[in-house]
C-alpha cells in the first residue's frame, strides 16, 4: 500500500491514484501574524547574513542596484498597497524582501525559488507579489498559495487581507470543510489553501483556472516532497494553464534532495539561496538537557512551566498521542496548557490557534503540524520534547532513527521571529537521542548548550539571560 506523509508528519497508507481523484479529501497535511509593534528597529534589518543569488537572465547583473531596493516606494508598487505595507508597521524591506521583491514583480513575471531562514519575512514578498499581479476588475481567481497545513494557510489570509486591505482584493479558502459541498464558482483574486481541498476545488470547477497568473508554494520543500505533499501539489500544478503562470516557492530550508525537483517545478526560476551553516538565526539560543529517562522528561517539563509562561512556549511531541498525554496529566495537575495536532477536527484546530494566539493560551503542546510557518511573535520558547525525527522508512535500521534536520530548524524558528530573542530546549534522555541531538549540532552548525536539569535557579537564570 502506497503511504503518505499526513501534517503531523507520519505517514498514512493512501488510495490508489484512481481512487485518490474522487473528491474525498484526506485529512489534509494542511493568521493575522502579529502585526503589532513591528518595529524595523531590529537586528533583522541589519543583518549581514549573504545569500547568493542567481539570475534566469545570465545577462543580468545580481550586484546591480536595480535587483535590490532599500526602501518599499522604490519597488512601484500601487500607493494602495504602499499604505496597507505601511500600515502594519513595516518601514523598511527586510533582506529577502529586499532582494526578492524586484525580482519577483519585474516584467514579464519569472519564477522564483527563494530561501530565507525562519521569520524574516518571506511572506510579505509573496503576498505584494500576488497582490500586485491581481486585476481586480476581474472576478475570477488569479492568484493560487499553497500551505502545508490549515494553520498557515489562516495566518497567509490573514496577511492578504491586512496587506490588501487598501485595495479591492477578495479572498476564498481551500481548506478542509470551509465551503459547503454544492459551493459555486468562486469568484476571489486569490485563494489560500491546502493541496487536497485546492484539487478538489479545482476538479469540480469550483475553481478555473484559467485566469490564474501566480501559484505561490510556501513551505515549498515541504510541499515538493516526493514522501510528502509533493504528488499532491504537482497534480495542483497541472491542472494550471500552461505558459502563463509565475510559479514561486519559498522555505528556510531547501534539503538537496527537493532541490532538482523544485528547478523543474518552476524552471528558470531566479534562485535566492542561504549557505547550509546560515540555515538558522543566530537570535535563538539553543539548549538542551539531559533527562533521566522518559518520565524524568515529564517531570522536567512541568518544572519549566514558570519559564514557559513568561511569554508563550510551544512543546513540540513526535506524536499524537504524547501531545494529548502530557496536556491531559499537566492540566490534572493544574496547569493550564492547550494540545493541537491533525487528529483534532478542522473547527476546534482553528479555536485552538485562535486562542493560543490572542494569548489566551500560553503553552501550546503540539506536533510537527505546526512546526512551519506559524509566525506568533511572543513566542520566546520552543521545547523539543521529543527530537524531530525521519520517518521510518528514510531509515537504514529501526535502531539507526536520524534527526530530521529541516524541521529541526522550522521548529526552532517558531521563536526568534524577526530579530526578537527566543531560546530553544531539547530534551534528551538516552544515548540514542544524545546522538541525534549531536547530529543536529553537526549538520546545523549551531552550538546547542547544556543546561542543568538539577539546579532550577541556574537553569532559570541562563534561560532569562538569553533572553535578555
Ligand atoms: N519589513 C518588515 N518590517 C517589519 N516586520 C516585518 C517585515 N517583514 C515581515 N515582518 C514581520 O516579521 C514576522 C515574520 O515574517 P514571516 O512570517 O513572513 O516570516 P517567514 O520568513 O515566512 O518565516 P517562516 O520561514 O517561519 O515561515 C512577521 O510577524 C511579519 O509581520
Amino acid at each position: 500500500m502506497p503511504m503518505e506523509k499526513d501534517e503531523d508528519g507520519f505517514y498514512n497508507p493512501v488510495a490508489t491514484p484512481e481512487a485518490k481523484d474522487e473528491p474525498k479529501p484526506k485529512a489534509e497535511v494542511e493568521e493575522k501574524a502579529e502585526a503589532s509593534s513591528k518595529t524595523d528597529n531590529t537586528d533583522l534589518i541589519n543583518s549581514t547574513f549573504e545569500v547568493s543569488v542567481t539570475l534566469a537572465d545570465q545577462q543580468a547583473d545580481s550586484s546591480s542596484p536595480l535587483y535590490s531596493v532599500k526602501t518599499f516606494d522604490e519597488l512601484g508598487l500601487h500607493d494602495d498597497l504602499l499604505k496597507g505595507i505601511y500600515e502594519m508597521g513595516f518601514s523598511r524591506p527586510s533582506k529577502i524582501q529586499e532582494r526578492a521583491l524586484p525580482l519577483l514583480l519585474s516584467n514579464p513575471p519569472t519564477n522564483m525559488i527563494g530561501q530565507s531562514q525562519s521569520g524574516t519575512g518571506k511572506t510579505a514578498a509573496f503576498v505584494l507579489t500576488m497582490l500586485s499581479r491581481v486585476d481586480f476588475t476581474l472576478n475570477k481567481p488569479q492568484a493560487l498559495c499553497l500551505a502545508p497545513s490549515r494553520e498557515l494557510a489562516r495566518q497567509i489570509m490573514t496577511v492578504i487581507n491586512e496587506m490588501g486591505k487598501f485595495t479591492q482584493v477578495q479572498t476564498e479558502y481551500a481548506i478542509k470543510d470551509h465551503l459547503p459541498r454544492n459551493a459555486t464558482r468562486i469568484t476571489a483574486h486569490i485563494v489560500v489553501g491546502t493541496p487536497g481541498t485546492m484539487i478538489d476545488l479545482l476538479r469540480r470547477k469550483v475553481i478555473d483556472p484559467s485566469g490564474v497568473r501566480v501559484f505561490v508554494l510556501d513551505e515549498a520543500d515541504n510541499m515538493l516532497a516526493q514522501d510528502g505533499l509533493g504528488d499532491q501539489t504537482l497534480r495542483v500544478k497541472n491542472l494550471l494553464p500552461k505558459n502563463q503562470v509565475q510559479i514561486i516557492l519559498f522555505s528556510a530550508t531547501f534539503p538537496d534532495h527537493v532541490r532538482a525537483f523544485a528547478s523543474k517545478f518552476a524552471p528558470n526560476a531566479n534562485k535566492i539561496e542561504l549557505q547550509r551553516e546560515e540555515l538558522s538565526v543566530d537570535s535563538i539560543r539553543q539548549f538542551y538537557m539531559d533527562c533521566r529517562d522518559e518520565e524524568h522528561k515529564y517531570d522536567i517539563l512541568v518544572t519549566l512551566y514558570t519559564l514557559l509562561t513568561i511569554g508563550q512556549s510551544i512543546i513540540f511531541c513526535q506524536h499524537r498521542h504524547t501531545a494529548d498525554r502530557i496536556s491531559a496529566r499537566m492540566t490534572a495537575e493544574g496547569h493550564h496548557v492547550a494540545s493541537l495536532h491533525g487528529a483534532k477536527d478542522a473547527n476546534e484546530r482553528d479555536q485552538i490557534i485562535d486562542r493560543f494566539r490572542e494569548g489566551k493560551e500560553k503553552v501550546l503542546i503540539t506536533t510537527n503540524v505546526i512546526a512551519r510557518g506559524i509566525d506568533i511573535l511572543q513566542v520566546n520558547m520552543v521545547v523539543n520534547y521529543d527530537l524531530p525525527l525521519m520517518n521510518e522508512r528514510s531509515n537504514s535500521r529501526a535502531d539507526d532513527v536520524r534527526p530530521d534536520i529541516e524541521t529541526y530548524i522550522h521548529r526552532i524558528g517558531r521563536t526568534g521571529r524577526f530579530g526578537r530573542k527566543g531560546i530553544s530546549v531539547n530534551f534528551v534522555h538516552d544515548r540514542k537521542t544524545w546522538q541525534q541531538m549531536q547530529q543536529i549540532e553537526e549538520q546545523t552548525g549551531k552550538k546547542i548548550i547544556r543546561i542543568e536539569t538539577e539546579d532550577i535557579d541556574v537553569m532559570e537564570e541562563k534561560m532569562r539571560k538569553a533572553l535578555k
